[in-house]
């Protein structure tokens, strides 16, 4: 290769002498028609509109990525090194000094041993976990801005989604998220279909996530990150856990998109020598420095003009993984090797060594050209907004998926069927009682029931909400798609009533079947707080799922403090000592609703029979005489009034539920990782 041809990893009309705007955006130029089937059985016709297809053309300019001299270093605990050190940190560099540049229409492959850094790189050229990074990126001749975040495209390893949707609802929620504005529902619908066809899911589309292959799911995965019609495309490991036909496939997808002007960055593992010599730029990475960048045909030559020969007939990928797995001393002559012989833009000798013939040449961070024929300001004016639709509109889109995810989540037979056997059981317990003197304990006993059982079960399950969706909703707010505020109101408000649909039947069946109160004012209120309660305990396990990064650490914390609620709520020692009793009565949120209900039980004047007069005095002298309800109460003590119990549980609903949100927010769980 002459000095010429280095240049023209420089320069993208060199290397592309076609260069020119891309294509219309169905690059056929053909429209095809879709048809949509509603959700009320009803058909659509759609098709991407001409303005559509302009929108979606202007998202997606040609971008070349330059990066010169980018490096990392990170304080880690010294313990975590080196378990004597008495320092606190220690430096740890995880990339040094590397640049290159990336073009349009490439495939540039990161390979090295496992920690050598190619997530790390990775991520600071799509702009992710930059503290401590160093050294200049440069999208065309714009150093990265958060702005420029939309032209981007980042496909994650684990392909995490919400699996109980199809792939086509998953890709409809983010295309409506994540599309701007501007462009009509249809466009997005049609969009929608476009990604299907262009990463051939069709025959998956209405195949629930969690059924599909691996394969398919890696597709699902970069479909939906394609939604946006992204420029540029990072890829951390996608042909991970894929066998070889699906990762050659995965690779023709790419090379399309590749075609079509984007640009594609990916690590990769251990590719076949089919998908390595197809990679146009090979960057090759040993403990954060660079040891090979060019062309991957070129790199067996490379290392042999160091004496390091592939036998024949081996795959050269492996070969070159072999190489950098090797000892410490080979890794360290490859590294300095390759200082010796990068070429370096702009200064390039004018006698390359052999082995330096065989590199591409390293930006110098000065050309006056970082830019290329499709050159447009990727930092959009202050029209554009930080999100692409509204806050009203995020929340009712993610109201909707909330709302599916927790029909189905809620509404299956086997929880059906719980609730049910479980109403039917505690009915049959407390089955029919009579208004009599002696069924006072045991009314007293069902109200504790039904204010236990279902707060503790909503609890628990509100703990493993966050933990679980966590991951998705952190990968889909690092893509900038809808506010956090949007997503923690709409799941508030679809989640909420479905939630309650249960413990309502399980009232209605126990309820009539023990006979609490025949008047029917009497069982709503019932009902009323029996609800508030359960909000209140789901609130307060959404906090603790989002306040402690441990699930394990959140059931324990949950498991003492329901427990000292209970305890300190009064309900099994009459005698608590004082000061316990006085705070526990304030935080005890069981004992509002206890409280409320049993006051409410006892309301109405019904009139009961006597029997001892063990429980209500006027009954002491009058074993055969009867006595109104209300006078049952004198043998609680039940605390403040119906309507303050109403507003102290309201509050701590609103309290609980704001706090879970603070935590969501602001407490991070991920670990740490670059
Ligand atoms: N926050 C962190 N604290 C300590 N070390 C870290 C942190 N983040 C990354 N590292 C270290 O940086 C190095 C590079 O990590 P990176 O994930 O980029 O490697 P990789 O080449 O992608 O590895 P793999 O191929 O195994 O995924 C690793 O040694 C990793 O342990």
């Amino acid at each position: 290769m002459d000095s010429e041809d280095q240049s023209a990893y420089i320069n993208p009309s060199y290397i592309d002498p076609t260069y020119e705007r891309p294509p219309a955006y169905t690059p056929n130029g053909q429209h095809k028609v879709y048809t949509i089937e509603m959700r009320d059985g009803d058909t659509l016709q759609t098709q991407m509109s001409i303005e559509g297809e302009q929108i979606m053309a202007a998202q997606s300019p040609r971008i070349t990525v330059t990066f010169h001299n980018v490096s990392k270093v990170i304080n880690v605990p010294a313990k975590m090194i080196d378990p004597s050190s008495k320092e606190r940190f220690i430096q740890r560099t995880l990339l040094d000094k590397l640049s290159g540049q990336i073009l349009p229409r490439q495939i540039v492959a990161l390979m090295g041993p496992s920690g050598c850094g190619k997530t790390t790189l990775l991520n600071t050229l799509a702009g992710r976990a930059l503290s401590g990074v160093t050294g200049n990126v440069w999208y065309n001749n714009q150093l990265y801005d958060r702005a420029m975040k939309r032209k981007l495209a980042y496909v994650l390893q684990q392909d995490l989604f919400f699996e109980n949707l199809t792939v086509k609802q998953q890709l409809t929620y983010t295309a409506l998220l994540r599309l701007p504005n501007h462009l009509s529902r249809k466009d997005k619908l049609a969009q929608v279909e476009i990604i299907i066809d262009q990463l051939r899911i069709r025959k998956c589309a209405n195949t629930p996530i969690m059924l599909i292959s691996g394969g398919e799911k890696k597709r699902v995965n970069i479909g939906t990150e394609l939604l946006t019609n992204p420029s540029v495309i990072f890829l951390d490991e996608p042909t991970s856990g894929l066998d070889s036909t699906s990762a050659v496939s995965l690779m023709d997808v790419l090379r399309e998109l590749a075609m079509q002007g984007k640009t594609i960055i990916t690590s990769i593992h251990q590719p076949s020598s089919q998908i390595f010599q197809s990679f146009d730029q090979l960057i090759l990475l040993a403990d954060g420095k660079g040891i090979f960048m060019g062309r991957p045909s070129n790199a067996l030559a490379y290392f042999s003009t160091m004496n390091y020969n592939c036998p024949s007939q081996y795959n050269p990928a492996d070969y070159v993984m072999d190489l950098v797995n090797q000892d410490m001393k080979i890794r360290e002559e490859l590294k300095e090797a390759y200082l010796q012989h990068r070429i370096i833009s702009g200064q390039i000798p004018s006698q390359l060594s052999e082995s330096s013939r065989y590199l591409m040449a390293e930006p110098s961070g000065k050309e006056s050209d970082l830019t290329n024929p499709d050159n447009v300001n990727l930092i959009p004016d202050g029209r554009e907004g930080k999100w692409p639709i509204g806050f009203l509109p995020q929340m009712l889109i993610l109201y909707s998926r909330s709302f599916r995810l927790t029909g189905k989540a809620q509404f299956t037979a086997l929880n059906l069927i719980q609730s049910i056997a479980l109403a039917v059981i505690s009915g049959l317990c407390w089955l029919r009682m009579e208004f009599r003197e002696d069924t006072i304990p045991d009314r007293s006993s069902f109200i504790f029931f039904l204010m236990t059982f279902w707060p503790l079960h909503t609890l628990m399950m509100g703990l493993l909400s966050f933990p679980f969706e966590r991951g998705v909703i952190e990968k889909e707010r690092a893509s900038g798609a809808f506010r956090l505020s949007a997503y923690f109101v709409a799941k508030s408000l679809a989640e909420a009533p479905l939630k309650l649909v249960l413990p309502t039947i399980f009232l209605i069946i126990s309820y009539w079947m023990a006979r609490i109160n025949n008047n029917f004012g009497i069982f709503l209120a019932i009902l009323v707080f029996q609800l508030l309660s359960i909000l209140v305990a789901e609130s307060l396990g959404l906090l603790l799922g989002a306040a402690l990064k441990n699930l394990h650490h959140a059931i324990t914390a949950a498991t003492v403090l329901l427990i000292t609620l209970m305890l300190v709520g009064g309900f099994f020692v009459r005698n608590l000592p004082h000061w316990l009793g006085v705070w526990g009565k304030w935080f005890s949120f069981f004992k509002y609703a206890y409280n409320a209900c049993l006051q409410l039980q006892f309301k109405g004047g019904q009139v009961y029979q006597c029997v001892d007069g063990s429980y209500v005095i006027s009954c002491r002298n009058n074993p055969n005489g009867t006595f109104i309800s209300n006078e049952a109460l004198q043998y609680f003590d039940y605390g403040i009034n119906i309507g303050l119990n109403f507003l102290v549980l309201f509050g701590m609903f609103v309290c609980f539920r704001f706090c879970a949100y603070l935590a969501l927010r602001f407490v991070n769980t991920s670990s740490g990782r670059t």
